[in-house]
């Protein structure tokens, strides 16, 4: 901020602060005549007005509820328990987040004609623009998160470079490539978490295609037959895709640590793996999962420290238990106990019963208690008394284990029966089903993604749809016709006359005829609107042309050459 309030006064224009405090005060200290090198560059804006500037900012932010207003700095925010929207920015968006993708625009055709010496009418070489690049989404095993999504919420792909004369055709834009964790689920704006989603992205460098780029729109090279030897018309380029998409982070691992806060999940994770998390002695130390991978007799194991989960966390207390979704695709749950609390059992029961409202499926997953903390004499003490109760409750005694993550001992242990139970268990590999299932989805995401135009769609299909009740409006709606009214450039006398054509080859002007439209109705076309005239004679075309072009004021300019073409 302080670095804005030093700019030299012609930037002052831009400043983005929004606050009436600021804009009014700075216009009566700014001469816009005064010398800059006069006193010090700040003198314009006074640390009083900067002060109430950032105070308004800060009470904008603040009442604004949107994904960046929370807390980022911690502090008493995070360890407070918080619910919904209020929860710490960090919480709220490392493993959901909503983004903007968009393909890269078509490169426009271009209309020329070779001129040289000797050759005399040397034709059309006008050439075709370049594709739109794609956006592609990309696993990347270095993330775990997709906190870098709140940094950037827009992507969009080079648009493709413009054909050119001389027969020079544009190059393709360049691809866009974002890089998502392993667990990634991609799903449509807005879609529930039941829906199917468009793509689940796994394995390191696997690849989903969610925004293409549009087709480059074909020059007048292209358009040249042996009717029409000099055709003075282009395409622009097609339209990059755009869509808005939801993604959701899902870990990976084959183990979720699941427990009370301050339990010692990290502790124990940072024990069992090279991970290093952050271990605190305060609850919610840990806000976004982690990941550590365990090698122990040469077998690799990945485990995933949850932040911790309190009773009522299903309605959103502590951090509520959204974060459980992550230990979804985990086979084995390892359920740390702190043996140090007041009420071992007690938080024991409270999980469990947390992960029953939460999910069942995950109630019912294969689990293992550790009991931590065992080299605190409280703890040890307690720790017959709360395996037989443990017992009672249908956990037989070779499901638990007395541990003490900082000391590291009975870890081993643990680890082995972790292994072991994952050995016992079906060898149904998670991520060979979720690719089976993905394999499905192939076929789901080749349904066109929101947004995205159908290229094999037909030129005659479409549908009509008028509104009489005001000005006679049509709406004629289809792909195909979409994509060639954007792709048209209006600027050419034959661009316009092909769409004519194209209007009555399709049906379309028929099917307007036989529903009723009259010379003069306004007729809709994606984003274009014209007037309807049934004149359609080559002298009425061109002078509805022409007509139109003066009214948008553009005569004088572009390809007004009528009549050219003999045909
Ligand atoms: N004495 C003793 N302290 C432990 C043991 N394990 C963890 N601690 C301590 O307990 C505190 C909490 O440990 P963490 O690993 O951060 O606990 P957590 O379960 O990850 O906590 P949250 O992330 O806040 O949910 C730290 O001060 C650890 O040093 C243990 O075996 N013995
Ligand atoms: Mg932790």
């Amino acid at each position: 901020m302080h670095a804005q309030a030093t700019a030299p006064p012609e930037d002052f224009p831009e400043l983005v602060l929004g606050s009436e405090a600021f804009e009014d005060g700075a216009d009566e200290e700014w001469q816009p005549g005064a010398d800059d090198e006069d006193g010090p560059a700040a003198m314009w804006v006074t640390p009083e007005q900067e002060a109430a500037a950032l105070a308004a900012l800060e009470a904008e932010e603040a009442a604004a509820d949107d994904y960046d207003s929370g807390d980022e700095e911690g502090g008493s925010s995070s360890s407070t328990p918080r619910a919904g929207k209020r929860l710490p920015a960090e919480v709220r968006c490392f493993d959901t987040a909503r983004i903007y993708v968009k393909g890269g625009d078509g490169g426009r055709g271009c209309v020329a004609f070779r001129r040289e010496k000797f050759v005399p009418k040397g034709g059309p070489s006008g050439g075709n623009g370049g594709h739109g690049g794609c956006v592609y989404l990309e696993v990347d095993p270095a993330l775990n998160s997709l906190m870098t999504f709140r940094r950037q919420v827009h992507f969009r792909a080079d648009p493709g470079v413009p054909g050119q004369g001389s027969d020079m055709h544009g190059a393709a834009g360049k691809d866009l490539i974002v890089k998502v964790p392993p667990g990634t689920i991609v799903r449509e704006r807005g879609a529930g978490e039941d829906d199917p989603p468009l793509f689940e992205l796994l394995r390191p460098g696997q690849r989903a295609l969610v925004a293409s780029g549009g087709r480059g729109g074909r020059g007048n090279l292209a358009f040249k037959s042996a009717r029409n030897t000099a055709p003075a018309l282009a395409e622009f380029g097609e339209k990059g895709q755009e869509t808005w998409i939801d993604l959701e982070l899902k870990l990976v691992a084959d183990v979720g640590i699941i427990g009370c806060p301050n339990a010692g999940k990290s502790t124990l994770l940072s024990v069992v793996s090279a991970a290093k998390p952050k271990i605190a002695n305060y609850p919610f130390t840990t806000l976004v999962p982690n990941l550590g991978v365990c090698n122990l007799d040469y077998r690799t194991t990945v485990f995933a420290d949850v932040p911790g989960l309190l009773e009522g966390a299903h309605a959103g207390v502590g951090l509520g238990h959204q974060f459980l979704r992550h230990c979804q695709r985990c086979r084995v749950l390892v359920h740390v106990v702190d043996g140090t609390s007041p009420d071992p059992m007690g938080d024991y029961r409270a999980i469990r019963q947390e992960l029953e409202l939460f999910n069942p499926a995950l109630a019912t997953k294969p689990q293992l208690v550790a009991y931590n903390k065992m080299d605190v004499p409280d703890s040890s003490d307690y720790w017959e008394d709360v395996r037989e109760q443990l017992a009672a409750e249908g956990v037989p005694h070779d499901a638990v284990f007395a541990i003490s993550a900082v000391s590291g001992r009975g870890v081993t242990d643990l680890v082995r029966a972790v292994r072991a139970l994952l050995d016992t268990l079906p060898a149904e590999d998670e991520l060979a089903a979720a690719e089976q299932e993905g394999r499905d989805q192939q076929t789901a995401a080749a349904a066109p993604l929101p947004g995205r135009r159908d290229t094999d769609a037909k030129i005659g299909e479409f549908t009509i749809e008028s509104d009489l009740s005001g000005p006679r409006v049509w709406f004629v709606k289809g792909a195909a016709i979409e994509r060639f009214a954007q792709m048209t450039d209006w600027g050419y006398y034959e661009a316009a006359r092909r769409f004519q054509r194209v209007l009555v080859a399709a049906g379309i002007d028929s099917a307007l005829r036989a529903r009723g439209v009259q010379d003069g109705d306004t007729v809709v076309i994606g984003e274009l609107e014209f007037d309807y005239d049934s004149d359609h004679s080559e002298a009425g075309m061109y002078d509805k042309w022409y007509r139109a072009r003066r009214e948008a004021g553009i005569v004088g300019k572009g390809q007004a050459r009528w009549p050219h073409v003999t045909g």
